[in-house]
């Protein structure tokens, strides 16, 4: 590897991995692992996605891992609740992927810590994600695998989305330019309707039966996270994802003693099998129909404040 030339100033220069340096293993996927790295010059913490391209092609994920960074790109920085894509650079071996480091790790952590959230904390932490979505699908983006594993906490406890692997980027009808065009995001379609699924406990009705996705998909994922963060158990369960996927197209799942009656409304107009039923659907960003929801009664969604002290 040819090293940097000091003389050219390192913001314009493509960055390599001697412009870092690698801490600790913050976490691992199927075929990346995530490190703790520090900016040499500007001694900023980011956290490092390295892929191995031989595990990339082992597990067929190039036209995944391209989409998540053409994602990233598309998202910008411009919202404070996704993970933001610093520089990505490469080596012989691997691909680097420069990301925002979300110091206090996974919402599925502190869930599990704390066995569930009381209603203050899923209340603020749902209207952060609503908040979120609305960005997502102005940008004509679906994440498609919305779960408490992808929703990371940044070092002031507000949410940070990550792993846009599964993301979808919607045609818009400007974007078909011609039939050919048509034909190309057809065939696209089909083939990754035959390799694609989320995450069994999250993932929509539609996408198990016709594998169409759409933005009422992550609405569907966010009322599990809601039943999730009220009682601290998924809303669909079972010994295998056969089990799982016929719970949730036969919609079979019930609301434990005391789960708080406004999330438990919430979740109830989430989870409908029609998409274009659940709340939300029908309205042009922003979701003003989950907004004016009881759920959200004394939330301010200009400010939703500092996030409440987690319990
Ligand atoms: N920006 C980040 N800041 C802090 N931790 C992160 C960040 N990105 C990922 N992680 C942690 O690293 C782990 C691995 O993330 P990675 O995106 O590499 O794989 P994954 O998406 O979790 O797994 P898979 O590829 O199988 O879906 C995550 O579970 C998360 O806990
Ligand atoms: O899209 C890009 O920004 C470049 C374009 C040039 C390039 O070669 N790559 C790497 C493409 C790639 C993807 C998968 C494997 Cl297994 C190997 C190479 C892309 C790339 C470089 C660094 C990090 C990520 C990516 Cl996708």
């Amino acid at each position: 590897m040819t090293p940097p030339n000091p003389q050219e100033p390192a913001e314009v220069r493509k960055k390599t991995p001697s412009d870092f340096i690698f801490g600790k293993v913050i976490g691992e996927g199927s075929y990346s692992t995530v490190y703790l790295a520090q900016d040499v010059q500007t001694k900023k913490e980011f956290a490092i996605k390295v892929l191995k391209k031989k595990h990339i092609i082992r597990e067929k994920k190039t036209e995944s891992v391209m989409r998540e960074k053409e994602v990233l790109r598309i998202l910008g920085n411009s919202c404070p609740y996704f993970v933001n894509l610093y520089s990505t650079f490469q080596d012989y071996d691997s691909l680097y992927f420069v990301l925002t480091y979300a110091k206090n790790g996974e919402l599925l952590k502190h869930i599990n810590l704390h066995n569930k959230f009381n209603f203050e904390c899923t209340q603020y932490y749902t209207a952060e994600l609503v908040l979120a979505l609305e960005y997502l699908h102005s940008k004509h983006i679906v994440h498609r695998d919305l779960k408490p594993e992808n929703i990371l906490f940044d070092h002031n406890f507000h949410i940070i989305i990550t792993d846009f692997g599964s993301a979808n980027i919607e045609k818009t009808d400007n974007q078909t330019n011609n039939g050919e065009t048509d034909l190309i995001t057809a065939l696209e379609n089909t083939r990754r309707r035959r390799s694609f699924v989320g995450t069994a406990q999250f993932v929509s009705p539609e996408m198990l039966q016709e594998s169409e996705s759409s933005a009422a998909s992550d609405l569907w994922a966010l009322g599990c996270i809601v039943y999730q963060m009220t009682c601290g158990h998924m809303p669909f369960v079972g010994g295998n994802e056969y089990f799982i996927f016929q719970k949730i197209i036969k919609l079979e799942y019930e609301f434990p003693d005391g789960f708080d009656k406004r999330a438990q409304d919430l979740v109830e107009n989430l989870l409908v099998l029609e998409p274009n039923r659940r709340l939300g659907a029908s309205d042009v960003v922003p979701y003003t129909s989950i907004r004016e929801h009881q759920m959200f009664e004394g939330i301010n969604w200009n400010d939703l404040g500092p996030p409440p002290l987690l319990s």
